[in-house]
């Protein structure tokens, strides 16, 4: 007679087949899913499908790997999950212009702590729900026009992804902007002129709590210092001479509940600086010439391209009002810090140009990418876009050449030949300064696109003084070399 089978007990048959069921099923969804990705306990991608990778516009899957998951799929709830310990087993989630159909279930350990959580997009193409998905497109884009709509009238255009950059540096720009949309503290943003300072205020506004609220920025360097007080607290009826008699709110108040972005904030008078210090620790101020105390609820994102140490240091600056305002500091890096993101920027900066003027979508061949990454960029992101915008008035090419290129450059930091020099290259010390003088103005408005607050601050001179020059100089060809 033979043997019987020696059978398991029924208790280790169950648990092998469970154990087997979790695993076919994860096989099972992972195979027949359009993508999946799981996080750790810190909501940062620890795995991710190579398709859905592909999808996402990422290089390949291990570029994802480490990052917080927002960064990689912009709209995700995976943290929710990993923070809640509840599933979300069918949602949509948009991405770009395509809707997703997707499950996120949360990862225990063994003692049943959270241990992260993994998502599967179902479809990329949800046909077969399709009454629900015509009724959520539609909805969807009712919403994002009415968002749209606010968000211009509350003064904001940009989102994270607006931020284009995939080199260490502009993803650690990412990193740190959603850090900053999800606390509530003081936002220090540190980089030359035209690296994106104003559109990173604008983004971690749109992706903080405050989004629904008003973004209000303001210029310190460009309000005359006398005006400064009132145009940040305002001023009771008739406080000062020439003041609105009715009186008129100030910026802090314009931005109750909502975000004050202050750039150039190094440009602000030392007498200014203690008052909004007592702002940004008290969240209340005087209106000028009133004794009223108002309350407010600000989120203060400060600016600068200036070296704020430095001015603490020789005094131009208050030390607490820096170690206040740099709780978040953001250094944006200059474009020729991060040239890797040439080629990426150029193909964005044009697409945009051609989308907002509905023209045709231009591209650079790689001789021109070649002259675009030996040039310096003072004036960063900004003077890129205007480069390009140049170029592509300019030529009737839809691939720019390095020709169409090297006209608009003028070299980096070489300054033009004196046109005073008179016989033998002779000309006075007076004559050649006011020469070297123009050229350099004419090059900070070059790399600024005009723009004379961003051309003053290349030079490091007020905006008052630019103009000052630019009077001087009338008679002299200054104009943009367009
Ligand atoms: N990383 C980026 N990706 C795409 N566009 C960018 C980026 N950074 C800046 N820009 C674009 O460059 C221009 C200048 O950016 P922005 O005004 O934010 O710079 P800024 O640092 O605030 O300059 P400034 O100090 O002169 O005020 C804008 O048109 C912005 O859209």
């Amino acid at each position: 007679m033979a043997r019987p089978t020696l059978l398991p007990s029924s208790a280790d048959h169950a648990a092998h087949i469970r154990r087997q069921a979790a695993r076919d099923l994860f096989d099972y969804f992972e195979s027949c899913c359009e993508g999946a990705v799981a996080v750790d306990g810190e909501a940062r991608v620890v795995w991710i499908t190579e398709p859905y990778a592909a999808f996402l516009g990422l290089q390949d899957a291990g570029s994802a790997l480490g990052r917080p998951v927002e960064e990689v799929i912009p709209n995700s709830l995976m943290r929710e999950v990993v923070e809640q310990g509840q599933p979300i087993l069918l949602d949509i989630m948009a991405h770009g212009e395509r809707s997703l159909v997707v499950t996120r279930l949360p990862l225990r350990d063994e003692d049943g702590r959270i241990a992260g959580a993994v998502g599967f997009v179902l479809y990329d193409d949800p046909r077969s729900l399709q009454p629900v998905m015509t009724k959520f497109s539609r909805l969807r884009a009712e919403l994002d026009a009415a968002r749209r709509e606010l968000a211009a009238s509350r003064g904001v255009r940009y989102r994270l992804e607006d931020f284009v950059g995939e080199s260490a540096a502009a993803r650690e720009v990412r990193r740190l902007a959603v850090c900053a949309a999800r606390a509530d503290a003081t936002v220090l943003l540190l980089g030359e002129t035209g690296t994106g300072k104003e559109l990173v205020a604008q983004a971690v506004h749109a992706a903080s709590p405050r989004a629904g609220r008003p973004f209000v920025g303001l210029n310190v360097a460009a309000v005359p210092e006398g005006l400064l007080e009132a145009e940040f607290f305002g001023a009771a009826p008739g406080a000062y001479t020439g003041a609105d008699r009715k009186g008129r709110d100030g910026k802090f108040k314009l931005a109750d509940g909502g975000t004050l972005f202050l750039d150039e904030i190094g440009d602000m008078p030392l007498h200014l600086q203690a008052k909004l210090l007592r702002v940004l620790q008290e969240q209340e101020f005087e209106p000028l010439g009133s004794n009223r105390v108002e309350r407010i609820d600000v989120r203060v994102i400060a600016a600068t391209s200036r070296d704020l140490p430095a001015m603490v240091a020789d005094g131009r600056f208050r030390a607490d009002l820096w170690y206040r305002l740099n709780v978040l500091p953001i250094e944006l890096p200059p474009l020729r810090a991060r040239r890797d993101d040439l080629p990426l920027l150029v193909a964005v900066l044009l697409n945009r140009q051609a989308a907002r003027d509905g023209g045709v979508r231009r591209s650079v061949d790689a001789a021109a990418l070649s002259v675009l990454a030996a040039y310096d960029w003072p004036g960063n992101i900004r003077e890129l876009a205007n480069v390009l915008e140049r170029a592509a008035m300019l030529s009737e090419q839809r691939c720019l050449g390095a020709d169409s290129f090297a006209r608009i450059l003028s070299p980096a930091g070489a300054p033009r030949a004196p046109a005073e020099a008179g016989a033998a290259g002779v000309s006075t010390l007076a004559q050649a300064v006011a020469a070297a003088e123009r050229a350099a103005i004419r090059r900070a408005l070059d790399a600024s696109g005009g723009n004379k607050m961003a051309a003053a601050r290349l030079l490091g001179i007020s905006r008052a003084t630019l103009y000052e020059k630019l009077a001087q100089h009338a008679g002299e060809a200054l104009s943009l070399s367009r």
